[in-house]
Formats: structure tokens, C-alpha cells, sequence
């Protein structure tokens, strides 16, 4: 008989499961977090709880689960998860830090791309039948510089990306380390100068006290009326009221947004600005990312419930990201620093 019942609360890459159920101490129920009067029913029988991005575990949903021992996200952030309560509960929480920082850093490129050449919406003209090659002109990368906000994990993948780009590549992170920059063609800026000198800049912070509309009013008067922002890292680090008077008043050329103060978000004024490109928070979708995600969410778990072994890894490789693969040149992808 199992001992311990994990409970998937959101929908996970089915490696999570698998791995989970070749455990024969595990038994894997099955909710949807979403639904609330469901996950508080399922909650007091679960020895563990796996989320993604839609199930929140705050104070309510930890006080129903009595036998909880561990939560797990599947992903970087643990916005979702009431970290606080859960130590108070004793319940150790987990997430997958580096599992889907190449998705991540591949998808805020995508959106510059997009945004620099205003793909999206000379896709859309041209679906509806119109040839206007005239309007839709964009502007190059190379020769540019690049803000890199926040050098961790993703912002230094990004950051080698963009360098191949022929970009001229500042970032500002006050806790990067010197040699780790330059070993990606990286100079570390303060902000203000960041700020000044940069023709792009992409926003790759955690959601703090200290980032929250780090990029609002203020930052928007410094900089120049030809940048354009991508924020894939969190909705409220660009502040999106400021962001959008800026972009109306000619302040700031275009923005590409992958996160949101809110989500899901489905309407904002950002969205009906032709300067504007956005995404719902796909900077994780992909099948690579949500296996990593999946199967290490899954093997914390087995970890915390007593230490139980963990089966043959079954997720896809991290190629290279978070740690130089062996006989790559360090330079090749960043052993970028995991605090
Ligand atoms: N869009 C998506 O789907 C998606 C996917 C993964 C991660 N993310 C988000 O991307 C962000 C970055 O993730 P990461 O894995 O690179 O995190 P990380 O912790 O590796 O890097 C964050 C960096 O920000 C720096 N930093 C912190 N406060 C700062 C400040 N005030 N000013 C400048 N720098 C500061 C830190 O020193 C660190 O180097 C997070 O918000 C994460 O949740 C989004
Ligand atoms: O895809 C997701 O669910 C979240 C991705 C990302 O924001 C994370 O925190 O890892």
C-alpha cells in the first residue's frame, strides 16, 4: 500500500507522474488547482502538492493540509506559493530553478526580435490580404547596446545571445560578479547609465521589493525615445501604467511583454498600442523546459518525502545552461553563479 500521496495540481509534463509512480511508496492523485473548493478538498489527504503556475498555496490551502510535507513548483519563481506560511506549517517548498532558463532566455530574444521588426503585426496585415512592405520598416541589433537588467541565470543566456548579435551588451546587476560578466562580453553599468545609453533594454529580475516598478515614471524620463523594453521576467517590475503613457507620448519606441501585474491578463490598454508586442507568460512553453521543470518539481518531492530514492532521471538534458557541459569552452554557455 502507498505510503505517501502526491498530488499534481496543475497540469505538469507527464514525466512528472511517471517518475513519481515508479516510487511503489507513491500514490499520484490528480486536481485542478484552479478550482478551489477542489484543491481544499484534495489538500488533507496529500502528503505533497506539485504546481506550476495556476494553483496558488497560500495560508488557506496550507492550514487544509495537515499531512503536507512538501510543496514543489515546477518552474523558477515561487510567486504562487505562500513561502512564509509554509516554513511557519514546517512544509519545505521547492522549485526548479534552472529547468527552464533556455526556454526563457530563447523566448525574451524572440520578443526583441519580434519587436525590432514588427513581425507580429506585419503577420497579422498580411493575413488579411495587404502587401505594405512600406509599413512595417525595423530597425538592426548589431552596433546597438543592450540593457541587460539582472545578470542570473537567464539574463547571462540572453546576454551571450545578443552578444552573437553584434550588440553591445551592458547590464546592471549590483550582485554580478566582475569576471562572470566579462567572460560574456558584458559590462556591468550602474543603472542610471544603463538607462541613458541603451537603444533596448530586457528586464531579467525577480519580483522584489527593491524591482517592483523599478522600470516606472522615473526610469521612463531617463531614457531615450528610440528604446524599446522586453519583460519576460515579471509583470510589475516595469510598472505598466507609466509604461504606457511613455509609449503614447513618443517617450519610449515599443515594448514586448511576456508577464503581466495581473494574470491571467487579458485586457490591458497596453494591448491596443501598435508598438506594443505581446505574449501570455510563454517564456516556459516549451516541451524541453516543462519536462526539466516536471521531473525535478517531482524529484525534490521524493527527496523530502523521506529521502525516498530517485528513479533514473528521465527528463531531457539541460544542454548547457547553468553549467558549461564537459569539453565545451567555459565561454559557450555561462556557468552562471546559482545563489
Ligand atoms: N516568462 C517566463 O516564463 C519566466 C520563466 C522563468 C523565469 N522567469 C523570471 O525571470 C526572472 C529571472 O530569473 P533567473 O532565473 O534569471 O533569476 P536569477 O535569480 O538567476 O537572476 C536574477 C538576477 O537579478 C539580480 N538582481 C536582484 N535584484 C536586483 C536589483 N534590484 N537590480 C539589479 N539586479 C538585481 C540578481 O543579482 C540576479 O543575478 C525571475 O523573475 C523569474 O521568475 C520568467
Ligand atoms: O510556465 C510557467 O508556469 C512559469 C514560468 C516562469 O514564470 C517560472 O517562474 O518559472
Amino acid at each position: 500500500m502507498s505510503q505517501y500521496v502526491v498530488l499534481i495540481a496543475d497540469a505538469l509534463s507527464p514525466q512528472a507522474a511517471e517518475l513519481l509512480a515508479r516510487n511503489p511508496s507513491v500514490e499520484v492523485r490528480h486536481v485542478d488547482g484552479t478550482d478551489r473548493p477542489a484543491l481544499l478538498a484534495a489538500l488533507p489527504g496529500a502528503d505533497a502538492v506539485l504546481v506550476r503556475s495556476a494553483t496558488r498555496i497560500d495560508a488557506e490551502a496550507l492550514a487544509a493540509a495537515p499531512r503536507l510535507k512538501a510543496v514543489a513548483r515546477a518552474g523558477v519563481g515561487l510567486d504562487n506559493v505562500d513561502v512564509a506560511a509554509a516554513t511557519a506549517a514546517g512544509v519545505l517548498v521547492a522549485n526548479a530553478p534552472a529547468s527552464n532558463v533556455v526556454s526563457a532566455a530563447e523566448h525574451a530574444v524572440a520578443l526583441l526580435l519580434a519587436l525590432a521588426r514588427q513581425v507580429p503585426r506585419a503577420d497579422a496585415s498580411l493575413r488579411e490580404g495587404r502587401w505594405a512592405r512600406a509599413s512595417f520598416t525595423g530597425v538592426e541589433l548589431a552596433g546597438k547596446t543592450v540593457g541587460v537588467l539582472g545578470l542570473g541565470r537567464i539574463g547571462s543566456l540572453v546576454a551571450r545571445r545578443l552578444a552573437a548579435f553584434d550588440m553591445e551588451v551592458v547590464a546592471h546587476d549590483p550582485y554580478a560578479d566582475e569576471e562572470h560578466a566579462r567572460s560574456l562580453g558584458v559590462r556591468l553599468t550602474g543603472l542610471d547609465e544603463l538607462l541613458a545609453r541603451a537603444r533596448f533594454l530586457t528586464v531579467h529580475l525577480p519580483l522584489t521589493a527593491a524591482t517592483k516598478g523599478l522600470i516606472g515614471a522615473d526610469a521612463l524620463r531617463r531614457v531615450r525615445p528610440d528604446l524599446r523594453i522586453v519583460n519576460a521576467a515579471r509583470g510589475g517590475i516595469v510598472d505598466e501604467e507609466a509604461l504606457y503613457a511613455a509609449l503614447v507620448e513618443g517617450r519610449v519606441a515599443g515594448a514586448a511583454l511576456d508577464v503581466y501585474e495581473r494574470e491571467p491578463c487579458t485586457d490591458s490598454p497596453l494591448f491596443g498600442l501598435d508598438n506594443v508586442v505581446v505574449t501570455p507568460h510563454l517564456g516556459a512553453s516549451t516541451p524541453e523546459a516543462q519536462e526539466r521543470a516536471g521531473t525535478q518539481a517531482a524529484e525534490s518531492v521524493l527527496l523530502a518525502l523521506a529521502g525516498l530514492p530517485v528513479p533514473d532521471a528521465v527528463n531531457t538534458p539541460l544542454p548547457a545552461a547553468g553549467r558549461p557541459a564537459a569539453g565545451r569552452p567555459a565561454v559557450a554557455e555561462p556557468a552562471v553563479p546559482v545563489r
